[in-house]
């Protein structure tokens, strides 16, 4: 039956060394103060992966840096653990307090996690080290009194940051020592470079500069020229995802119907173990696929183009914290919204923008241990493949992969094959870079029946009514709109009360999965409805409402004692 398990929770594996004789260089070897250490193995960072290895020393060395490295390579830490380092430095024998970096990223959910990741690293300094973060969509004005107590490190998106130099909020011409861009690929698709260069001349005229990018593109060599000086290039040779020690790509041919049965076994059957996450070529499959596994009692949440940011940021961290397992993304029109970056759209950088339509939902954002990766409907193109699949693996953790490829994304799933068996140098119209997921289909015909009902409730309108829902729920939760609510109540009343929803039709007995449907060949190695064996409690078996009320007032002491 099903001769491939998908990977346990990740565990730690070694970063490849360089050559055989090289063993890598650990965090402990490298000269970092003692604190840093501690929160590094809080962090669970056993090892530093190949860029932390190579970045961490030049850094700390004062060396200019432009690190391209694959997504999840680490590369967050590969700058902020020297930056630490360096502030704590500083900081044993100077005087004053002062802003010493600046760390830039082209969306507020990057700039909150590199803060994020800050924190984490500097949480054994105790409140040596300040950080903060001015990504946020709230007021120029009201961050001003963070700044005012110059934090050591100052995060935010370039168009936030000269805001606030333009505003005079803080001055770093005499303090600033380390200036970071992180992922300079997309600062450009974001439309960020004019920022960037009006930030320029509130800088010193000479601060080190480190720049980290997924890809080496022209204009990240432009920014290499424009800002950095006699720098390193780290353009670590390693393909775009991890080796196969680490990442297990699966592929299984299916049609769309297949494809939804299987999701179904596989969650219900818990043949999928760990995190996943579930990518659909747009917002109404979202959707469809929450609406669709929830009614098995699957709970997903969903993650899109037309959630706000700080929901998108909301339901990472709700992922993150565990408290889903599966989360369903869709990457459509992504970055054509002007909220994601808070920044108005440039007519020039749009047809690039477009290129990186997923580079939003996939690209950067750090969803910690996911395990899976489904790719549902297959993704446009190589990149999107890679940005997606780099969501598993990450760091040094182990993943897998598994891509359902109906017969039209068959070409796609080929092309993207061949240019991965090219990137790691896998040789042979034999060798495979996708393993095939076997499993055998015609097993789940006891599945097909409920999931073709569950599949076909989810309307149109249903999904219509799921995504109105959800907008609804983010206007009455919107501090924007809070003001308008409480001065004009009844326009919070009608949103809160508007036409009951066209839910999903309830079918109560799909959350169960009766023995029977179970393939033979799983029956021993799942355990699905601990609760269906007959019990000898008789309130937990089906019976009318009159009997259970019957029962009910039987076991109800003090009813018992009233009639006698
Ligand atoms: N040395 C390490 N050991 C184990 N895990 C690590 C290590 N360094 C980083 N990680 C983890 O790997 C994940 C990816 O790190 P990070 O976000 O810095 O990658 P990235 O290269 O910036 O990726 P992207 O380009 O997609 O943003 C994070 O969850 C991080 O906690």
């Amino acid at each position: 039956m099903a001769q491939v398990r998908f990977a346990a929770t990740p565990s730690v594996v070694q970063p490849a060394p360089e050559s055989e004789d090289v063993p890598p260089l650990p965090f402990h070897e490298m000269g970092l103060d003692d604190r840093l250490l501690k929160a590094i193995a809080q962090c669970g960072w056993a090892q530093p992966t190949l860029i932390q290895e190579r970045a961490i020393p030049l850094i700390l060395e004062g060396q200019d840096v432009l690190a391209r490295g694959r997504t999840g390579s680490g590369k967050t830490g590969a700058f902020a653990i020297p930056t630490l380092q360096k502030i704590l430095q500083a900081k044993a024998t100077a005087t004053q307090q002062s802003v010493r970096a600046l760390m830039l990223a082209p969306s507020r959910e990057l700039a909150r996690q590199i803060h994020a990741n800050v924190l984490a690293l500097s949480a054994s300094c105790g409140r040596v080290i300040r950080a903060v973060d001015v990504s946020g969509a709230g007021e120029l004005e009201s961050q001003r009194p963070l700044l005012a107590e110059l934090p050591d490190i100052v995060v935010g998106t370039p168009a936030r940051v000269l805001a606030h130099l333009r505003a005079g909020h803080v001055d770093v011409r005499a303090s600033l020592d380390i200036l970071v861009i992180d992922e300079a690929d997309l600062i450009f698709s974001f439309g960020y470079e004019a920022d960037i260069k009006a930030i320029l001349p509130f800088l010193p005229s000479v601060v080190q500069t480190v720049l980290t990018s997924a890809t080496l593109t022209e204009d990240v060599l432009k920014l290499k020229k424009l800002i950095l000086h006699n720098a390193v290039t780290l353009k670590l040779e390693e393909p775009s995802l991890p080796e196969a020690s680490q990442l297990t790509q699966y592929q299984i041919k299916l049609e769309e119907e297949d494809k939804f049965i299987l999701i179904y076994a596989l969650f219900k059957l818990k043949l999928i173990q760990g995190k996943s996450i579930i990518f659909v070529n747009s917002v109404d499959r979202c959707y469809k696929i929450k609406l669709y596994l929830e009614q098995f009692q699957i709970p997903v949440c969903v993650l899109n183009s037309e959630l706000p940011v700080t929901t998108r940021c909301h339901v990472v961290s709700q992922f993150n914290r565990g408290l889903y397992d599966v989360i369903v993304a869709s990457d459509e029109k992504f970055l054509d919204e002007q909220h994601y970056t808070g920044k108005v759209d440039h007519d020039k950088e749009r047809s690039q923008r477009k290129k990186d339509k997923e580079s939003g939902v996939a690209r950067g954002i750090d969803f910690q241990f996911v395990s899976n990766v489904i790719n549902f409907d297959f993704p446009a193109d190589v990149d999107s493949y890679i940005h997606r699949v780099g969501r598993t693996a990450r760091g040094n953790n182990k993943g897998t992969a598994l891509s359902l490829v109906s017969g039209r994304e068959l070409a796609l799933s080929n092309e993207v094959e061949n240019y991965l068996k090219e990137q790691m140098g896998v040789e042979g119209e034999e060798e495979h870079v996708f393993k095939p997921y076997k499993f055998r289909m015609q097993e789940l015909d006891g599945f097909k029946y409920r999931a073709r009902d569950a599949w076909r409730a989810v309307t149109k309108i249903a999904i219509r009514e799921a995504r109105l829902k959800e907008i609804k729920h983010e206007m009455l939760n919107s501090a924007k709109l809070r003001a308008h609510f409480e001065v004009n109540p009844k326009d919070a009343q009608i949103l809160r009360h508007d036409k009951a929803l066209h839910t999903v039709k309830h079918q109560a007995h799909l959350k169960n999965v009766p023995d029977y449907i179970v393939p033979q060949a799983l029956k021993k190695v799942v355990h699905v409805n601990p609760r269906n064996k007959r019990s000898n409690n008789p309130l937990s078996r089906p019976m009318s409402q009159a009997k259970r009320k019957y029962e009910m007032s039987k076991r109800d002491p003090l009813k018992n004692l009233k009639k006698k």
